[in-house]
């Protein structure tokens, strides 16, 4: 017998597919020629066996094989190594199944789901069947060229190999049967089962990732349900039960109107333009949010219980508390009936409810710290982070590092993995800077940045990052002279003191003295003594230049000391414990009010406009009489400030200079 055998295709795709195929099995034994009818067939083709790829091959090329020659026609099945690539395609897509002819292509699509590829919906497609231009995928397996141009997806799962039967029958034709039949079925037999592995495995990780999801839904705090493009529920988890009453076994599959009865609630689920709604359902106070993906006609559903909100913030605020980052004290511990700080509590609680940058102003010890907790305590940010920071008490480096955080490896010693600055720890709550006026230029430059733009740039960092801070500043400082010396930025300043308050000195509140001195002792004292009214009289009577601070620290000093049932004045320490009152550099600033101070500068103004002089602080300070008044130029720009808050006067930068108004020539004539 000549062993020989012809194989014929249609394209020369299938044929190097088919011939590899065969070659692989057969090769050993049987010369293998073969030939596609787009390419080249001889006219005379007299093999022993002559094997058409199809039927319409037969057709083609029957007419030039010898009569004496015998022909099989494959019979032809998916080629099982690329198939799966069809599970890249989501549960329930439209597909065009490509083929040469429509019989090819049903033929096609009925091998696909014969072996398990069922979660496609597949539409025959060969040429001359018209167009479904709403798919927009095709399969083939290896006629390409077939698949019409509107599709965007082609997947080839290669060309279809030629099935067991024919090969058997191949065999048979050569009486290879005995030889080779077992080695072909055990081949063909592991191909299956290769792909039946494949497939398992696939089927083993996609339940994996099922059940590893619906373990995170399951364990998400909220209520989530989840409803696919047929409106169906698909995900309904344990929150969502017990909110709705409703098992999961009972909602999943039904659509809302099914479920939920409430028209409200109804109308919010099914209306995609709502983003998000309060309810109450059966007794739980729910904030309902709509997420919705583009890509996606999935919508879920979260179910936030609002009560359950609420107890987070306070056990988040606990947290804080730990942390330190939290305003301990509110209005209510800050002490006293005096009028002044009765006025000042008054201001602040209304300062409190803004989100406007705050300057708090006093001598030191008077309080200042304490406002700055109750105006955070009183914001809507009270839930949110209070963090301190005193530029006093850190050296440059560190406040630059501590403020604005730095990037792994910016400078040696740099912790890994960066660290977060002050500032970024603050967002959505408050930072308090406190001693601002003891801070250099170039960290006043990169602080003005921040407010100005509410973004950070971490040391060593090269994006920026957005922040939510309220800024409440303090200063015991003349910020105004820090000014004049150049010591201060005034574009800080004025960023700083958009809202401002100032902190009455405790020897302006004497009343306030004995409720105090009341207060400490019982913070302090451990045995019950008595206190003796001739040192009441004694603490009220003193002026208290370190302010609460300093009474504070007096009392603890004597209830420490003093080993008597009565706390008298031969307990009190020596006068070099007080502190002495600052030289005042400020007699100026205190008598700014003084009329005769106003009167006199405003005149000299008036002096300049009439002859057209530039008013300038220069020109003003030449002009005085400095037998009869001596101010310096700093003086002076103290005293035109005050002008002008009250309206006598404008202040213009260069050529025009200051300008008396007409409130201020009232005021001249007047007085
Ligand atoms: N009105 C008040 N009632 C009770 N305690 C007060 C009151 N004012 C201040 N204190 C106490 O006095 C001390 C000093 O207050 P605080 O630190 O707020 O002052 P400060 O003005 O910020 O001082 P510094 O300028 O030195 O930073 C604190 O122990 C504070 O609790």
């Amino acid at each position: 017998m000549n062993n020989h055998l012809t194989l014929i295709t249609g394209t020369p795709e299938t044929k190097l597919a088919l011939h590899e195929q065969l070659e692989d099995i057969l090769g050993e034994f049987i010369r293998i020629t073969s030939y596609a009818v787009d390419e080249y067939v001889p006219e005379q083709l007299n093999d022993h066996l002559i094997i058409f790829s199809s039927y319409l091959v037969e057709e083609e090329a029957s007419p030039n094989v010898s009569p004496s020659s015998t022909c099989m026609t494959a019979r032809r099945t998916m080629n099982y190594q690329h198939i799966d690539r069809l599970f890249e395609l989501e549960k329930g897509t439209s597909v065009l199944c490509v083929n040469d002819t429509r019989q090819m292509a049903e033929e096609t699509i009925d091998t696909l789901k014969k072996i398990g590829m069922n979660h496609l919906s597949y539409s025959p497609y060969y040429p001359g069947k018209k167009i479904e231009r709403n798919i927009e995928t095709a399969v083939t397996p290896g006629e390409i060229t077939f698949a019409p141009s509107s599709v965007k997806t082609i997947m080839d799962i290669g060309v279809r190999l030629i099935d067991i039967t024919t090969l058997i029958e191949v065999l048979d034709h050569f009486e290879l049967k005995q030889q080779l039949g077992g080695t072909i079925s055990s081949r063909y037999t592991g191909k299956i089962i290769e792909l039946s592995k494949k497939l398992a495995d696939m089927n083993r990780q996609t339940e994996l990732l099922n059940h590893h999801l619906q373990q995170v839904v399951d364990g998400v705090n909220d209520g989530v349900m989840a409803i696919d493009r047929h409106g169906k529920v698909t995900v309904f988890n344990p929150f969502i039960q017990e909110y709705s009453g409703l098992s999961s076994t009972h909602a999943i599959g039904r659509t809302l109107p099914q479920l939920f009865k409430d028209t409200k609630l109804l109308q919010f689920l099914t209306n995609p333009q709502e983003e998000g709604k309060y309810f109450t359902i059966n007794g739980y106070n729910l904030m309902i949010y709509r997420v919705q993906w583009e890509e996606s006609d999935n919508v879920i559903f979260i179910f936030k219980n609002t009560d359950e909100t609420i107890n987070m913030e306070k056990a988040a605020r606990k947290q804080l508390l730990k942390t330190g980052y939290i305003a301990k004290h509110s209005f209510d511990h800050i002490l006293g009936t005096s009028p002044s700080i009765q006025q000042t509590k008054k201001i602040a609680r209304q300062l409190a409810s803004t989100e406007l940058p705050v300057l708090i102003q006093g001598e030191s010890g008077t309080g200042k710290e304490l406002f700055a907790h109750a105006l955070h305590h009183h914001s809507a940010r009270v839930y949110e982070p209070f963090l301190a920071v005193n530029f006093s008490a850190l050296p440059e480096d560190l406040l630059e590092s501590e403020l604005f955080g730095y990037e792994e490896g910016s400078f040696t010693g740099a912790k890994k993995g960066g660290k977060k600055g002050l500032f970024e720890q603050a967002d959505g709550g408050t930072i308090f800077l406190d001693e601002i006026g003891d801070i250099s230029l170039k960290l006043q430059a990169r602080l003005l940045r921040v407010i100005q733009e509410m973004e950070i740039r971490k040391i060593g960092g090269t994006k920026t990052i957005p922040i939510n801070v309220r800024i409440i500043a303090a200063t015991n400082k003349h910020l105004l002279d820090l000014i004049d010396k150049g010591e201060f930025r005034e574009d800080l300043y004025h960023r700083l003191k958009v809202l401002f308050l100032t902190v009455p000195p405790l020897r302006e509140r004497k009343a306030d003295i004995p409720a105090l001195v009341r207060q400490f002792l019982q913070e302090n004292q451990i045995r019950d003594q008595q206190f003796d009214p001739a040192l009441m009289n004694e603490l009220i009577r003193y002026d208290w230049y370190g302010n609460i601070r300093e009474l504070k620290n007096t009392i603890s000093y004597l209830i420490t000391v003093s080993e008597h049932p009565v706390i008298t004045m031969a307990d009190l320490p020596g006068e070099e414990f007080f502190q002495k009152p600052k030289v005042q550099s400020h007699s100026v600033s205190e008598s700014v009010m003084d009329e005769r101070l106003n009167h006199t500068v405003l005149n000299v103004v008036k002096d300049l406009n009439d002859s057209f002089t530039n008013a300038s602080r220069k020109k003003i300070y030449e002009n005085l009489d400095h037998s009869t008044l001596s101010l310096s130029e700093q003086q002076i720009r103290r005293v035109l400030d005050n002008l002008k808050a009250r309206g006598y006067v404008t202040i213009k930068r260069g050529r025009s200079g200051t300008q008396i108004t007409p409130e201020g020539l009232a005021f001249l004539s007047n007085s």
